[in-house]
């Protein structure tokens, strides 16, 4: 990664000191309060609560040696003081320990987060966006893939996590003007005259996997693609993220919904069936490491893509690295590293913010203060 000093959390009142300080005690006490685990599972959620230093993963963890590489810098020091980067990574491994989910009692395997992203699926939004998606379906070719990437890029904008910490995020209008928007450029990529093997490297559950399911489908249904790998989190993750699990209950929920939505999810099915989806769940989506760090198996997979499509926030972090880049750093540049044609759809979450026009940067930090973090601004930069 460039020479950059990544963010750290030890600024009282900077969005990284609000995630450690304010969400991450907020979302155990919303994990106790929607799973009823047994008191030694809440106590060690207790003691993950008020944890004031960085403890190591605990002897016989099955990650743990590749923790101790990753963390040996870290363990011992307060939390505020690390990368913000590595430390939510960490804080989301260490509750999974504390809920039992990699042990060998009743609880492994059990998603802490489940109730959660069950109830965003039933929420009366979902269900008016798939009513909605007779008229993307149905529209001309390219409003329809325009259609469907703009629900990908926006799906984004409210993740459980952020939700929970700024619940009024979902009501805040989306502001349509994007900050930075290479769609163009996308479309140029994938002009449908080749065989194009696209990679989309999942975000959330919920209605952000509906909407990468229903660009997925556009693509492979216009030709645009003739292939598609969807990467997905091998394990629950930054509450919300998508695992393998979270695919076939969006599947389930979108059959249900019947109409368009049922068609999606048969076409789907059938593509996954034939191969022509594939359904990767890499290790190394769930680590503290920036994309400079993929492993090589990994570089080969993705370096064979015609596109890959990078979701939201935390991904984007961890592919431009999670630093103080001064804003008119092109995203070109930062990403130059990268094995294949790079998309990144990206509602703005957190500070790192690159890839932006000078005069829009003037704008913006003279009317728009909360512009970087409040989830209303978005960009789809490429790298081609
Ligand atoms: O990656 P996502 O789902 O778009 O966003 C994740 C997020 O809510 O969590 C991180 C801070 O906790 C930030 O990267 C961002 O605010």
């Amino acid at each position: 990664m460039p020479d950059q000093p990544p963010i750290l959390s030890n600024v009282p009142d900077s969005f990284p000191w609000g995630v450690l300080t304010r969400r991450h005690p907020d979302l155990i006490a919303t994990v106790r309060r929607l799973v009823p685990y047994p008191p030694e599972v809440q106590g060690a959620l207790d003691e993950l609560r008020d944890m004031d230093t960085i403890p190591p993963l605990p002897a016989g963890a099955r990650d743990r040696a590749a923790w101790q590489v990753w963390s040996a810098a870290y363990v011992g020091q307060k939390w505020l003081d690390v990368p913000f980067l590595w430390a939510e990574s960490y804080f989301y491994r260490l509750l999974l320990e504390a809920t039992g989910y990699f042990g060998s009692g009743p609880w492994a395997g059990v998603d802490p987060f489940a109730p959660q992203k069950s109830a965003e699926l039933d929420s009366p939004d979902l269900a008016r966006d798939l009513e909605n998606l007779g008229d993307l379906v149905g529209a001309p070719e390219q409003d329809g893939l325009s259609a469907a990437l703009t629900a990908a890029l926006w799906g984004n904008r409210a993740d459980l996590g952020f939700r929970m910490s700024d619940p009024s995020a979902q009501d805040r209008s989306q502001v349509d003007d994007l900050v930075a928007d290479d769609s163009a450029e996308l479309w140029r990529l994938l002009d449908g005259g080749t065989e194009n093997r696209v990679h989309l490297v999942a975000d959330n559950a919920g209605r952000e996997l509906v909407a990468d399911l229903v660009l997925i489908d556009r693509l492979l249904e216009t030709g645009r693609a003739a292939t598609v790998v969807l990467h997905l989190k091998p394990q629950p993750y930054y509450v919300s993220d998508a695992t393998v699990t979270d695919l076939l209950q969006v599947l389930r929920r979108l059959e249900a919904a019947g109409g368009a939505a049922c068609g999606i999810a048969g076409r789907l099915g059938t593509a996954i069936g034939d191969g022509r989806v594939r359904v990767r769940a890499h290790a190394f989506w769930c680590t503290p490491l920036t994309f400079h760090e993929m492993p090589s198996d990994l570089v080969a997979e993705l370096g064979g893509a015609s596109v890959v499509v990078v979701k939201g926030d935390l991904n984007y972090r961890r592919l431009v690295g999670d630093a103080h880049w001064e804003p008119t750093t092109t995203f070109r540049d930062l990403t130059a590293y990268f094995p294949a044609p790079l998309v990144a759809l990206r509602t703005l979450k957190s500070d790192v913010a690159v890839g932006v026009d000078p005069d829009r940067l003037a704008h913006l930090e003279a009317t728009t203060p909360g512009w970087r973090t409040d989830g209303t601004h978005a960009v789809i930069h490429v790298r081609p």
